[in-house]
């Protein structure tokens, strides 16, 4: 386990979109490495010697008449991010027949396993998005299929659908922490033919596939979704997530403009997760 010490500030937000996204760039930029979105706000992680004083300065300018950014904390915690994520961690079961868990909880008793070690990585099953993305996976067919998991964080949409029978899975995500994460959890949960690379949209250029997952963000898919369409299989299946029910037109009509037709919705607590057709 890792002994890096983390500082961990709270920010309230509103509204919350689109200032966390704001907010979440800005803080990217000034240093923070991990963001975990609350209800009300965000809690950003820096390493203990990257903080230093005035750094967050740039942030609290950003506040302005159509959203709003408070400073909320009190005290400087010091944590150990990865032994507080090892507390806290419980393991997930998706639909009776899906758990996503960390190494040290117990096997439950489930079709497909998934042992996650979290670290600084988005992906443990907990947030809506991930756990509706395992849903919409669970009742699709892998059997000998190419896939792509776009923003793969931890790895757990690729390393389920390598657990489904997928022939070839590339896993992609823009932040380092979380390609060598995916690297790491895909030899745990022995699927090496999850092929994990660190970049973007960028690296699609040739590549083609049955099967994309996107879990980003609105913005993201809204500038990536041609490149997703142009890299499917026709009858192929795009899954994204990622946004509110109130991004759902801007993404539709996105995907029509690639030829891409609509085919179901999940939603949990007003996030959602769509499935296009090729
Ligand atoms: C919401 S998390 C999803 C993680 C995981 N797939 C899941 O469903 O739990 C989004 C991930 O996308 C990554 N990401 C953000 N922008 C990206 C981009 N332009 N290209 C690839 N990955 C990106 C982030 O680093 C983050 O790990």
């Amino acid at each position: 386990m890792s002994n890096t010490i983390y500082l961990g500030y709270y920010f309230k937000v509103a509204p919350l979109q689109p200032a966390t996204e704001i907010l979440i760039a800005e803080l990217g930029y000034a240093g923070f490495e991990s963001f975990v979105e609350t209800e009300t706000g965000v809690t950003a992680y820096i390493q203990k010697e990257e903080w230093f004083e005035g750094i967050l300065e740039d942030i609290f300018v950003l506040s302005n008449d159509e959203f709003e950014i408070t400073y909320t904390f009190d005290e400087i915690e010091q944590v150990n991010w990865n032994s507080e994520w090892e507390k806290n961690f419980n393991p997930i079961i998706v639909d009776d027949l899906c758990s996503v868990r960390a190494p040290f909880h117990e096997k439950p008793n489930t079709k497909f396993d998934i042992i996650i070690e979290p670290k600084m990585s988005f992906g443990t099953g907990h947030h809506e998005t991930t756990h509706m993305m395992i849903q919409h996976l669970l009742k699709n067919d892998f059997q000998g299929k190419s896939v792509l998991d776009m923003g793969c964080g931890t790895g757990v949409l690729a390393i389920l659908a390598a657990m489904k029978g997928a022939a070839s899975i590339d896993a992609i995500d823009i932040d380092n922490w979380c390609y060598l994460n995916s690297v790491e959890n895909a030899e745990r949960n022995n699927t090496p033919h999850v092929q994990v690379f660190e970049g973007d949209a960028s690296l699609l250029t040739g590549k083609t596939y049955d099967v994309i997952i996107a879990n980003i963000n609105r913005n993201i898919l809204l500038q990536d979704i041609s490149v997703y369409a142009s890299c499917l299989n026709k009858n192929g299946i795009l899954y994204l997530s990622g946004f509110y029910n109130d991004d759902i037109p801007m993404i539709e009509e996105e995907c029509t403009k690639n030829g891409l037709v609509f085919q179901s919705k999940l939603e949990r607590n007003n996030w959602v997760a769509l499935q296009f057709k090729n």
